[in-house]
């Protein structure tokens, strides 16, 4: 059977292009964004890719991302739902900074600390664990099922929340996960096993 999950990032948003952290916070696709969401949808067409069920955030740039991906799919009417759980970590107070004024501010190893770090939050906001803390068990109880039925799921959501979900996925450690950036609009496709452990992992880029 093929237990199939595409993760993607969105592609890039308003906000990215204007380097502020964004969270919670609903900026729209750039030019450039919408681009990297057709390209992906491509690169998983060439791959004569098709999918039972989709999952993403309330966030509008996940949304659309995936609204593009499942047209260059001709997949437009792929029953999909919608879950905060999938939303972007809370950047809590640092929402809506820009991320030099940041590191101007308290210093390059603070901010770096507060983005990637496992377990420090940001002030007001979730750290990569409190945002685990929600993924994972969507994860567990409202994706994996479906990919273990066989029904070939794709989920179109953020940066953190989907690091968040690598970290569990792949048995990543903190100090790994500290290091692994996801890119906009670029599709991971994993094949799992029978008992849940990733089997095999592409990485489709341009
Ligand atoms: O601003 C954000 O919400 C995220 C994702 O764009 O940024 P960072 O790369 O700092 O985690």
């Amino acid at each position: 059977m093929d237990r199939l999950l595409v993760l993607v990032r969105h592609g890039q948003s308003d906000w990215n292009l204007k380097n502020l952290f964004t969270g919670w916070r609903d900026p729209e696709l750039t030019e450039q964004g919408i681009a990297e969401a057709t390209a992906a949808g491509k690169r998983l067409k060439a791959l004569d890719l098709s999918f039972g069920l989709a999952f993403t955030s309330e966030l509008s740039r996940a949304q659309n991302t995936l609204k593009l991906i499942l047209g260059e799919l001709g997949q437009p009417d792929l029953p999909t739902i919608r879950d905060l759980a999938l939303n972007e970590r809370d950047y809590g107070d640092l929402s809506g900074l820009n991320k030099d004024d940041a590191r101007a501010k308290w210093g390059e190893d603070q901010v770096k600390i507060w983005r990637r770090s496992y377990d420090v939050p940001p002030p007001g906001g979730e750290s990569l664990k409190d945002t685990g803390a929600r993924v994972w068990p969507y994860y567990i109880f409202n994706i994996l099922p479906p990919v273990m039925r066989g029904e070939k799921v794709i989920v179109a959501a953020h940066g953190n929340s989907l690091r968040a979900l690598i970290m569990a996925l792949e048995g990543l450690t903190p100090a790994e996960i500290l290091e692994r950036e996801l890119e906009t609009g670029v599709p991971i496709v994993y094949r799992l096993n029978a008992d849940t452990t990733v089997a095999e992992k592409k990485v489709l880029k341009g």
